[in-house]
């Protein structure tokens, strides 16, 4: 007659099957990361890097752990929850693996100590280089969206504030920036964080205007900040890298500040005088075609800027624009936008 397993033996199977289970999960959201990262970003980085633990954790996943799976007497492969079966974007399908893949690892760590003397302290230092893969990644995606972005919508007080920017978001919109300059916070956190939801809805990035305060609070893609704002080192203290900091620019001196200190945009304007920024004489297409000359990041024209003026500015040399009334005051946003992206993305004129 076989023996009955001692309850030590158990338990080892127990953990064994708890270790098999997660160690196939840590390498599956891995290898869902990493094709993001070899197909979608085409990046050789974050796909070797991905590719690192995945190996790293197949030397842990050994024949003696393995053979502990019961998949048929696993009461779990049956469960899964609504969220997995949907995902609204390559972002939220990133974080829920991301989240996968973390939760884990730090499984790993801890069942990990009762196997062997170093698994503990691998996993948890797996799972400290996972949250850095994350906030990179994250970071570089916000990076690459910036630089596709060629429409940017400033917005205004408005009874129609969210349908106004969904509709700018239908047509093409890559690019938010709450701006309310007189509103409480209160009003301010409820709509930014309506806002940002709508926008990473649509795949777009969300800036706040002035506040680095919200930004954080709402969890923002980063902060638009003029000259008498907060620094930009401060904001990047308080931001960290991987955030989007811009910054406006009236001339020369002020753009090549903004690029030694680190902004990744900068607004060029006000091309025209213009009413939402009442009081502030024009740069001047003049200006334009000095950042189109100049400027090594992107840059933002701004201020007056409509569908009848905007062949101008494109043909001073902008690739790129931002608007306020253009948008929050059209009948229809969607084709507004539209057309003002259609413009920007026809073939530039030689110089
Ligand atoms: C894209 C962009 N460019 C410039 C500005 C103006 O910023 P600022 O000078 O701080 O003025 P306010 O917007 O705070 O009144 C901007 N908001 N966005
Ligand atoms: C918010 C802002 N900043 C400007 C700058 O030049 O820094 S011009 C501007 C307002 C742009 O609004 P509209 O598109 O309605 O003219
Ligand atoms: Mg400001």
């Amino acid at each position: 007659m076989v023996e009955p397993y001692s309850q030590t033996q158990q338990t080892q199977q127990v953990v064994y099957r708890i270790l098999d289970a997660n160690l196939d999960r840590a390498r599956e959201g891995l290898r869902i990361i990493e094709e993001w990262c070899r197909f979608g970003l085409n990046n050789s980085q974050f796909t070797n890097e991905c590719k690192r633990l995945r190996q790293e954790i197949a030397h842990w996943h050994t024949a003696e752990l393995r053979a502990a799976r019961d998949t048929p007497g696993d009461a779990g492969t049956e469960l899964s929850h609504p969220q997995e079966e949907q995902r609204t974007s390559i972002k939220a399908l990133l974080q829920a693996n991301f989240c996968r893949v973390q939760e884990a690892m730090r499984v790993l760590e801890e069942y990990g100590k009762l196997h062997h003397p170093q698994m503990g302290k691998t996993f948890k230092q797996m799972r400290y280089q996972m949250y850095t893969l994350e906030s990179n990644l994250l970071g570089h995606q916000r990076h690459q969206l910036l630089w596709r972005s060629h429409l940017y919508l400033v917005t205004s007080p408005s009874e129609n504030l969210l349908t106004t920017v969904e509709a700018a978001l239908k047509g093409g919109l890559t690019l938010l920036q709450y701006r309310d300059k007189t509103a409480d916070d209160t009003i301010r956190l409820e709509q930014a964080k309506k806002l940002r939801q709508l926008c990473h809805l649509y795949g777009a990035l969300f800036i706040i205007n002035d506040r680095v305060d919200l930004a954080l609070a709402v969890d923002a893609d980063g902060v638009h900040l003029g000259q008498q704002d907060m620094p930009i080192d401060l904001a990047r203290q308080l931001l960290g890298s991987q955030r989007i900091i811009g910054r406006s620019t009236t001339n020369l001196e002020e753009m090549q500040r903004a690029i030694a200190e680190g902004a990744d945009y900068i607004g060029v304007g006000p091309v025209y005088e213009t009413p939402t920024k009442a009081g502030k004489p024009a740069a001047g297409l003049e200006y334009v075609s000095y950042a189109a000359r100049n400027c090594s990041i992107p840059w933002f024209a701004i201020g007056g800027i409509d569908a009848n003026n905007i062949n101008d500015v494109i043909d001073a040399g902008a690739e790129r624009v931002a608007v306020v009334r253009s948008l929050m005051q059209a009948e229809q946003p969607t084709l507004v936008a539209q057309y003002l992206l259609s413009q920007l993305h026809r073939i530039q004129p030689e110089p």
